[in-house]
């Protein structure tokens, strides 16, 4: 694996078109410029992209990623891994399972999403390349996201997990990412605080 998979999730955008009023690949490429460390395609959702047309952005960001050399991580959408060559997959507690994808992949990065105490306990949690630990605040931006669980979880899964990599999601903003970070988090993963600015530079600056 060619990344540092914890410095890669410092500051980590997710997105897809649904998330944006531009181009979603003139938002992606302003956060490339601008410094972000790593992308998830998130095409899911009220509006999103399915078939043909999903598949054709998909191509477009991650050929974005390839040229600055971060990593294009999919969301739950298996097919596309190989399709994309992606470098990696995130799923969540409800999606395929991480042992099924470290058997398909052995060689890619896998992200879970961990909510809670009991979520960690019966989640492979040595098969994962990290976690996504959230939401740490309110988000309006997934409408079946869990109640905000704050930042003492990030406090939590670095107290039981010293080296995991470990990146919090959830309502995330240029106001309060350090405090995320403060907690023991890599890293912060935002997307409406990138999708709805008007100075995307700045935004991944204070991020
Ligand atoms: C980095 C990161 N963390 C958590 C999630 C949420 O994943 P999931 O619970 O599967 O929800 P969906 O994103 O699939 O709606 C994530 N995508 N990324
Ligand atoms: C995709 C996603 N997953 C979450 C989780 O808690 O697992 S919260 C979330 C949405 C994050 O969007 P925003 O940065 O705009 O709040
Ligand atoms: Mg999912």
């Amino acid at each position: 694996m060619p990344y540092q998979i914890k410095q890669n999730l410092r500051k980590y955008f997710i997105m897809g078109s649904q998330n944006c009023n531009d181009d979603p690949v003139r938002v992606l490429e302003s956060a490339v410029k601008a410094g972000i460390t790593a992308f998830q395609f998130r095409e899911k959702g009220e509006g999103s992209l399915t078939g043909d047309a999903k598949l054709e952005l998909g191509k477009q960001l991650r050929a974005i990623c390839r040229g600055y050399h971060i990593p294009f991580i999919v969301n739950d959408d298996v097919s596309l891994v190989d399709t994309l060559d992606a470098d990696g997959i995130h799923v969540g507690q409800d999606d395929q399972s991480v042992d099924e994808l470290r058997n398909l992949f052995p060689d890619k990065i896998i992200g879970l999403s961990v909510s809670n105490a009991s979520e960690v306990a019966k989640s492979p949690i040595h098969l994962v390349d990290y976690i996504g630990a959230g939401p740490i605040f309110s988000t309006r931006t997934k409408s079946d996201a869990k109640s905000a669980v704050g930042v003492e979880w990030i406090a939590t899964l670095r107290e039981q997990f010293p080296n995991l990599p470990i990146v919090g999601i959830g309502g995330i903003t240029t106001e309060n990412a350090a405090s995320v970070i403060s907690k023991g988090a890599d890293g912060v993963s935002f997307i409406s605080a990138i999708t709805m600015t008007e100075d995307i530079k700045e935004a991944v600056r204070q991020l």
